[in-house]
């Protein structure tokens, strides 16, 4: 039987950036990034109003169709919650279109503003982790950004065919503890790049030997994240996504092979443009002032916790 929410609750969801792929792991690994968007939910007895602050605010849609309305109604669904209406405020810092993983940010951030509402009606129709996890990926159809973003630290996550016919796609993920001497720098360029763009210079087939090299990068970048930071460059090789496409990003290009020829394991965050630096010493002076001098955002960032919601 559905239930009701009261009009006048108010819950805000907490929600990280994430970081994919990592190098190797495509559309496997990822991280959480200490950089959050807010989402305050609360509800009315009718309607739906939306305000969005921040990054996006005059991109995305202020309606119904915005992704983080859509992920909160999507949560109610699943939990069998019914809201009379709906005030959505979007505090947005997460660049956008940069391959910090803000899309999929979007989606678990409604999804646990929405499970926020569940629990306060009845804490036994709450949705588990590995729901979430499910959830926020079918709106993107990639668990890396999003199971990062639900439970923090770093990721490895997988899909299974669907269990029945027409039946969605099916999303897991195991968390890893990062090694705390890590430190993770992403330098983030001013263009725009579109996820959905750079896929499609992703060729269909791949050599088998590249397919190995990969698997061991993979498999490596696992124990140098987790133990060994130590063998962070030969753990964050990669030859399946980031050389086929580095044409639509030539300044991520140049500043991967830069600070790799100064020993930093610098790796396409997502599909790019932003860079993902892992290392176990400060940025050299120099290399931030050149970054900056060159237009790029230069941010020192934690792992993330995963989604908080209060
Ligand atoms: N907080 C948000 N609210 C609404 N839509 C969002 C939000 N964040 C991202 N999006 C949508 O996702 C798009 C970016 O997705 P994508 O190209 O996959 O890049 P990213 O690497 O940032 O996830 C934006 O152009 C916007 O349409
Ligand atoms: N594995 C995906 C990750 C996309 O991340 P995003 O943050 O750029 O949306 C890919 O490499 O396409």
């Amino acid at each position: 039987m559905t239930q009701t929410l009261p009009a006048g609750l108010t819950v805000t969801a907490r929600v990280p950036a994430s970081t994919a792929n990592l190098g190797p792991g495509f559309d496997t690994l990822g991280m959480a990034l200490g950089f959050y968007d807010e989402i305050t939910v609360t509800t009315t007895a009718a309607g739906l109003t939306v305000r969005v602050e921040g990054e996006g605010a005059e991109d995305v849609p202020w309606g119904p169709s915005h992704l983080v309305v859509r992920a909160i109604e999507r949560g109610l669904e699943v939990a069998g919650v019914w809201a009379g209406g709906l005030d959505v405020v979007c505090r947005n810092v997460i660049p956008h279109s940069r391959g910090l993983g803000s899309s999929a940010s979007a989606a678990v951030g409604g999804l646990a503003a929405a499970n926020g509402l569940v629990s306060l009606l009845d804490p036994a129709l709450a949705l588990t982790a590995a729901q979430l996890v499910q959830l926020s990926s079918e709106f993107e159809g990639h668990p890396d950004n999003a199971s990062a973003s639900v439970l923090g630290g770093a990721v490895v996550s997988w899909s299974e065919a669907p269990t029945v016919a027409d039946g969605p796609q099916q999303y897991f993920a195991a968390r890893l503890e990062v090694h705390p001497d890590i430190r993770i720098v992403a330098l983030v360029p001013s263009e725009h790049s579109s996820t959905a763009h750079t896929r499609g210079m992703l060729p269909e087939q791949v050599p088998h030997a590249d397919a190995a090299f990969n698997v061991s990068r993979a498999a490596l970048a696992v124990v140098a994240l987790t133990e060994r930071p130590d063998l962070l460059m030969s753990a964050t090789e990669d030859r399946l996504h980031q050389r086929q496409r580095a044409t639509a990003l030539p300044v991520t290009t140049r500043w991967i092979a830069t600070l790799r020829e100064h020993g930093i394991a610098a790796v396409v965050s997502g599909a790019g443009p932003t860079v993902l630096a892992l290392t176990t010493a400060a940025l050299p002076d120099e290399l931030r002032r050149r970054a900056e001098a060159e237009g790029l955002r230069v941010l020192d960032l934690e792992v993330s916790d995963g989604v908080q919601v209060h």
